[in-house]
């Protein structure tokens, strides 16, 4: 019976996936907790995650632009000392700690609006439906009806020294960053690699991106990476790819440096290293023997559709389930699962998600890039946007991105949406709008989009399929 227990539904963990669960659940009118082991609401994703790298990244970007006209098409003019003497951390990192404290006051906020009650402390389980709460006030049991994980991940430790948030940083370190290295390298080139190392290399820092694969960001359109790499080069940024680092190490000399190895023998220097090959999931703590759960090798659960684990009655959500490991995303799956918890079908995820990278420039993509369809042989026609030749582009100072359309040849419906510079990110919800819908180039050619506006490449993007599918110049 539920009233045998405290709650009806329990989170642990207050980023994008668990507070969703609690709210969702609260919404059906049942009595949901959060319990969070840091001082404030809001999990990984406020506290070193999403919203802090983003406003590092408008500040990178604002002060970038204010200290010599860095634009995405032409980083290079930036006069470099001017840059460095306006970068210093502490103006850096002013914006990430306002911005960070307004977004945990809202969530709390909404928490509190919808009657869910969070207990500050650390959970790890007693028996599949009692947790117990560990903080400095003391310990304290709690017991729901159904429990929802959502601990997140951790970064990857480096191998050969412990990351010192000095010399040897992971993504964790860098909001809270005591200085600015003249060199950096960034070790792994997923996406919080690519991110940083493109902000540190507007900051006028030399920077070095090495990774194991021979490409970048595989899940994405190669297209839109070239046009990445060859902006991110622009800006000085070396990339050593198929390059595997084997360790790192400190010299102990004056000054003290940071030296990468890599398994081909050779080795590079720097001032500083930030390692980030990828995340853990912060499973190990929750004491998952006593509810028969076992983790993967990287602390992560598997879960089935609904999100629940081998444990009928424990779901888990958010990065500790892996891919894609997105708050974006994590929102919703907190959402569907405290559905499901109750009966409640909320409907299947929808098919295609879409990806953000806030690098400079901007990487924005949904659906199956090229090569996917032509692996899969789907018969397709590009249309492309080049920001050159959109009004909006020369306004904004920004004419090296472009805007890539994918149609099926046949029936002519838009498959995939590939977009890089200013905007990207916000650029590519409108295809994916058409996209969810089942629309087509008939869709563009008919609209009429704002003038001038980063929009209007949709419609020059279908005017260009359109042509090619008509045989035109
Ligand atoms: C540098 C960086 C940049 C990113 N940028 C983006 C982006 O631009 N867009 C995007 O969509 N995603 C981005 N992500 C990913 C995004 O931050 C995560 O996908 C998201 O935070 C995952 O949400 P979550 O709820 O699963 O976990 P988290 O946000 O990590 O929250 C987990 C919470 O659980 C708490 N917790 C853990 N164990 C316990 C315990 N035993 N008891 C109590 N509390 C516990 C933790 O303290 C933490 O507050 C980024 C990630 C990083 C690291
Ligand atoms: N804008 C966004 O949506 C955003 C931003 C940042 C982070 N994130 C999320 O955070 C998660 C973690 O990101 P990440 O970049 O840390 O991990 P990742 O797993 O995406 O990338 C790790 C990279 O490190 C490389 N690597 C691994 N071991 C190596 C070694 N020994 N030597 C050299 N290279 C090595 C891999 O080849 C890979 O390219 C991602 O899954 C992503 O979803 C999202």
């Amino acid at each position: 019976m539920t009233t045998d227990y405290d709650f009806d539904l329990l989170c642990i963990g207050s980023g994008p996936a668990g507070q969703r669960a609690a709210i969702q659940a609260a919404k059906l009118g049942k009595r949901a907790a959060v319990v969070e082991k840091r001082p404030s609401m809001g999990g990984g994703c406020l506290d070193r995650g999403t919203i802090p790298s983003k406003t590092l990244r408008e500040t990178v970007w604002s002060l970038s632009q204010s200290s010599g006209g860095f634009n995405q098409a032409s980083a290079l003019h930036l006069d470099g000392a001017n840059m460095r003497q306006h970068a210093s951390v502490e103006a850096l990192l002013q914006r990430v700690g306002t911005v960070g404290r307004h977004e945990s006051k809202v969530i709390e906020q909404q928490l509190f609006r919808n009657e869910v009650q969070m207990i500050r402390g650390e959970a790890s389980f007693v028996d599949p439906h009692t947790l117990l709460v560990s903080s400095s006030e003391g310990r304290r049991t709690v017991t729901a009806e159904n429990i929802v994980i959502a601990v997140g991940t951790y970064p990857a430790a480096p191998p050969g020294v412990p990351a010192d948030g000095d010399l040897i940083l992971t993504s964790d370190d860098l909001v809270r960053l005591r200085r600015l290295p003249k060199k950096l390298v960034v070790v792994g080139g997923g996406i919080i690699g690519v991110e940083y190392a493109s902000m540190f290399a507007a900051l006028q820092i030399q920077v070095i991106l090495v990774d194991k694969r021979d490409r970048l960001l595989e899940f994405l359109d190669r297209e839109s990476v070239d046009e990445l790499m060859q902006q991110m080069r622009r800006q000085r940024v070396t990339f050593r790819l198929g390059e595997a680092v084997e360790r790192l190490e400190v010299t102990i000399g004056n000054p003290r440096q940071a030296v990468v190895h890599l398994e081909s023998g050779k080795m590079i220097v720097a001032d500083q290293i930030l390692f980030s090959v990828g995340r853990i999931g912060a499973t190990g703590r929750l004491n998952l023997d006593a509810v028969g759960l076992r983790p993967d090798d990287r602390g992560r659960l598997t879960v089935d559709r609904q999100f629940r684990t081998m444990v009928p009655h424990i779901f888990a959500v958010g990065d500790v389930i892996g891919y894609p490991s997105l708050a974006s995303t994590s929102f919703l799956q907190g959402r569907l699962a405290a559905s499901y918890a109750f009966g409640v079908d909320p409907g299947p995820m929808v098919e295609h998600l879409p990806i953000g990278i806030y690098s400079m420039p901007e990487v924005s993509a949904i659906g199956p890039p090229e090569h996917e369809l032509t692996q899969k042989k789907v018969p397709y026609e590009t249309g492309i946007a080049r920001y050159g030749e959109i009004a909006r582009g020369q306004i904004l100072g920004d004419d090296s991105g472009f805007l890539k359309l994918l149609f099926h040849r046949e029936d002519q419906r838009l498959l995939g949406i590939h977009a890089v510079g200013t905007g990207a990110t916000e650029l590519i919800h409108i295809g994916q709008a058409v996209l969810e819908l089942g629309g087509g180039l008939p869709y563009f050619l008919r609209s009429v989009f704002n003038y001038p506006t980063l929009a209007e490449c949709y419609k020059v993007a279908a005017l260009n399929a359109f042509n090619k599918l008509m045989g035109c110049r």
